[in-house]
């Protein structure tokens, strides 16, 4: 009854219980020890009907009331030791499976996330791997040994009376045919309320996350309206199949009642026709419930494990998503040797991008050369493909046309942790983590030392504000860095991005007002950056720009001036009427946006 496709899946994710094979096999052992002592059961309650309490004869009978307490017992500790030891895998099994599903989203390309929202991805992480863990683990585990045990029984059955079994089996077809097309409308409407789900927690977090966006717009009605929608889906797919599980249990529980009366009416036929002995009778009568007690538990159980199953869909897609460098063939550190040591040059040659294969280019034959120990600027109006070339440059997204070469060597063909150790990126919408100062300047340098880290901060000339805070370089950040102010959330991120070592510094300038004190360390830190190492930078203010080698001037995608300051003020181009357009706005150090 389970479709080739989901033992794919089953076979995909039992790669991950591989380590916990030797638990797993003490509970798989177990099972066999649980079916014969429950067999056993019901062939002693004859032996002592029919062969003590119907004859009279009480001699050795302790001996068999002993023998089934003795089963019983044997058979409670082979079942808590099968439960024990298979939960036991499953939990670690799924542990695995976390940790694996997170590390693989940790490296998802770009792309995965601009068209997925964050919300979808913490469902899949949080409640489709409960619904496996409740479900799949706990379900498939009680529903493998009652299968089995009701396989056997039913073969005891046929052994001890083969047709009053078949009173019984009559009844089989009709009931396997319900339960089958109920589990395919079950498996469609759990698809429909994982989905629903994991819509309503992806639109759940983005309303957190903006919250104070909602409250000062007073956009709380128009929320709510958005998220009611999509708990409404989520709700009729729950009372959808809350009728086909009723459905079903009703249905069952109807057939065991009727299996029951059948066999007492033939049974007792027998019985007074002496074809049948009393001891058999009983010992069918309380086998039905063995057999459809189980029988309707594993519908029951069934409906669980769609559950698991169209998570088990989630998490496959996620497993299949490809990575940024799958498919790609790439120079080893023996092909190009000590050329990546130190920084020579960047070069973007005829380089044109479009972020999909259906929307336009952003970048158009977009060429330019950064030579070691200069400093480049991108000048442009919003939305002229500035933020993209320094994306193109920390390979978060790859698949340009035209060529981009470090020291010479095809940035494509390189692997990130290659490429990437020349750069440090300076970002303008920096994250900062509800951890210490220390830990978000230190930021993927494990090792990075106390002293290293002061040292990046003094560089940026943010060691003294730092310094004063409580906690100083301990103090713990909330909220994005809520607790610090925009201006000195700007030099965090420039002291994390001297801390990462980068030959290169790749500066998103801040068009953000910040106070004047802030301001002046702000610009300092850049004036000394320039002056020191070499740069490329998304400039807005006159005064960055003018420490510049090169002036790039995009506009759509294109460049359309190159220069100094001077030499494209002399053009009186379009950089001149940038230029001027900032100064008609501006008091103090002029603007570019
Ligand atoms: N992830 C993305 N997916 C699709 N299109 C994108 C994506 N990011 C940017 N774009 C588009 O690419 C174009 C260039 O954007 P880019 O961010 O490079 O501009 P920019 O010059 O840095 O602008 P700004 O100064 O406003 O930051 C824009 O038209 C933008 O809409």
């Amino acid at each position: 009854m389970i479709k080739g496709l989901d033992i794919q899946y089953i076979r995909r994710f039992l790669v991950f219980a591989k380590p916990y094979k030797g638990w797993a096999t003490i509970g798989i052992l177990m099972l066999p020890l649980s079916i014969v002592t429950n067999l056993l059961f019901p062939w002693l309650t004859i032996r002592v009907i029919d062969d003590y309490l119907s004859t009279g004869n009480y001699d050795g009978l302790p001996w068999v009331i002993g023998a089934m307490i003795a089963v019983v017992a044997v058979n409670y500790i082979a079942d808590s030791c099968y439960s024990y030891f298979l939960r036991k895998t499953g939990q670690h099994t799924l542990f695995d499976i976390r940790m694996s599903l997170f590390q693989r989203i940790l490296n998802l390309p770009r792309t995965y996330f601009d068209r997925t929202p964050t919300g979808v991805t913490l469902s899949r992480l949080t409640s489709d791997l409960e619904a496996i863990s409740d479900s799949f683990v706990m379900g498939v585990l009680s529903m493998v040994r009652d299968l089995i045990n009701t396989v056997a029984l039913i073969i005891l059955m046929l052994f001890i009376n083969w047709p009053l079994t078949l009173v019984v089996l009559t009844v089989f077809p009709p009931v396997l045919y319900i339960t089958h097309w109920i589990r395919n409308k079950l498996r469609e409407i759990y698809k429909i309320t994982r989905s629903s789900l994991a819509k309503g927690t992806g639109y759940l977090q983005e309303c957190l996350f903006g919250v104070k966006t909602v409250q000062l717009y007073r956009a709380e009605e128009e929320v709510e309206a958005r998220y009611q929608a999509y708990t409404q889906e989520f709700l009729h797919a729950q009372m959808r199949s809350n009728k086909y599980d009723a459905v079903l249990f009703s249905v069952i529980t109807g057939v065991t009642t009727i299996t029951i009366g059948l066999i007492i009416w033939y049974g007792s036929g027998r019985v007074v026709q002496e074809a049948v002995t009393l001891g058999v009778l009983i010992a069918f009568i309380n086998n039905m419930e063995k057999v459809f007690v189980p029988l309707r538990d594993f519908t029951g159980q069934i409906a669980a494990i769609q559950r698991s199953f169209a998570a088990f869909d989630h998490l496959d897609e996620l497993f299949q998503e490809p990575l940024e460098e799958d498919g790609r063939t790439l120079l080893s550190p023996a092909d190009f040797g000590d050329r990546l040591r130190t920084f020579e040059s960047l070069e973007f040659r005829d380089v044109s991008f479009r972020y999909t294969q259906d929307s336009p280019y952003v970048l158009k034959n977009v060429s330019f050369k950064l030579e070691k120990g200069h400093q480049l600027a991108l000048v442009g109006t919003t939305g002229s493909g500035k933020s993209t070339i320094l994306r193109l440059i920390s390979k978060v997204y790859q698949d340009y046309e035209g060529q981009i070469l470090l020291n010479g060597i095809e940035l494509s063909a390189l692997s990130i942790d290659d490429s990437m150790h020349l750069f440090s990126l300076m970002q303008q919408d920096v994250y900062l983590f509800d951890q210490s100062i220390a830990f978000n300047i230190g930021l993927g340098k494990a090792s990075i030392s106390r002293t290293d880290i002061q040292e990046a901060a003094r560089y940026v000339y943010a060691d003294e504000f730092i310094k004063n805070l409580p906690d100083g370089y301990d103090m713990a950040l909330s909220g994005n860095g809520g607790n610090l102010s925009a201006g000195q959330t700007q030099l965090i991120s420039f002291a994390r991005a001297v801390a990462q070592g980068g030959q290169v510094i790749m500066l998103d300038e801040a068009t953000s007002s910040v106070d004047s004190v802030t301001e002046n360390l702000i610009q300092r830190a850049i004036s000394r950056l320039f002056k020191e190492r070499t740069v490329i930078a998304i400039a807005h203010r006159l005064s960055t720009i003018r420490h510049s080698d090169t002036i790039l001037v995009l506009d759509q995608g294109q460049v359309v001036e190159q220069g100094t300051h001077e030499q494209l003020l002399a053009r009186n181009g379009v950089y001149a009427g940038l230029l001027n357009q900032a100064a008609d706005q501006d008091g103090g150090d002029m603007v570019l946006t």
